[in-house]
């Protein structure tokens, strides 16, 4: 018999969280245990469930992290574009709860993440880098943090300086590209649930990794399945792909 999980879910009228409502039957052995959302009691409803499932706003995130954690209460974070600061506290408090923080909870995004690294090392630095994504009208923050993360990737491989080399839309009389910048461009538009291009440019030849989500239920059955898998874990930073099992440890 598989152990339950009761989710705390933080965000629950929003787009996701209607999203995980709609899909979480299809989980057996998950549950809703709360619903929260602005304005809402977030220190009693975490009474009522295992794991806190976060997909709301990134303003939230300091106070959310702060009640979890003394609660032992592990976090499936899936909200974006925090700030540095923002991005500190949830480090800092994955030493004390396990935390997936995952801009991403498709399989697909995952495995893009996991080609873009392969590209990167197997093309190498003749290549011009650049990411371009798309997201409906609606979406706060910019570039998504999908975008961030395969910036992030391509960063590391290429051994880029994040404030020299990322380059987030270009204006003006920018002059020629140097080879090691690596571009990054948001697209805003109708309801475009979230695409994502990585685009390898030579002379000659061009390669493009290409992901699209047509449907946030998507996400909303990655972010359950990270809430079972993380159930019983030790405090640590985790993301998708430890839950999928595509980390590539060196
Ligand atoms: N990692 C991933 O796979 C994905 C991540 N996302 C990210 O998830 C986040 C939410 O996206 P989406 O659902 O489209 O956004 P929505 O704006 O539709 O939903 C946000 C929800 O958060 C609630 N909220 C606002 N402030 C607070 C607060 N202080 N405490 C608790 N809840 C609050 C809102 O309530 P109210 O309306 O009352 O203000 C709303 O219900 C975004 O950051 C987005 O980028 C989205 C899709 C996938
Ligand atoms: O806000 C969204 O909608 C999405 N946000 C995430 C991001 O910023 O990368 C994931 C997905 O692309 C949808």
């Amino acid at each position: 018999m598989e152990a339950t999980v009761r989710i705390i879910l933080h965000g629950a009228r929003g787009r996701m969280g209607r999203a995980i409502l709609n899909v979480v039957g299809q989980h057996p052995g998950v549950t809703i245990g709360a619903e929260v959302d602005q304005g809402d009691d977030l220190a009693a409803a975490l009474e009522h469930g295992d794991v806190l499932v976060d997909f709301s706003v990134p303003a939230a995130t300091e106070r959310m992290l702060t009640l979890c954690a003394a609660r032992g209460v592990p976090v499936v974070l899936g909200t974006t574009g925090h700030e540095e600061e923002g991005r500190r506290k949830i480090r800092e408090t994955a030493a004390v709860i396990p935390i997936v923080w995952a801009s991403n909870f498709s399989t697909g995004v995952n495995l893009l993440f996991w080609l873009t690294e392969r590209a990167a090392e197997i093309l190498g630095s003749g290549y011009d880098v650049e990411i371009v994504e798309m997201h409906h009208r609606h979406k706060q923050d910019a570039p998504s943090g999908t975008a961030r993360t395969l910036a992030e990737i391509l960063a590391a491989v290429r051994r880029a300086q994040w404030d020299r080399d990322i380059r987030y839309g270009r204006q003006g009389l920018v002059g020629p590209r140097r080879p090691e910048e690596i571009g990054v461009h948001a697209v805003r538009g109708g309801d475009v649930v979230g695409d994502h291009t990585v685009i390898f440019a030579a002379p000659g030849e061009r390669v493009e990794l290409v992901h699209r989500a047509s449907s946030r239920e998507t996400f909303a059955h990655g972010a359950l399945r990270a809430a079972r898998w993380i159930k019983g874990r030790p405090a640590g930073l985790y993301d998708m792909r430890d839950v999928l099992g595509l980390r590539v440890r060196s």
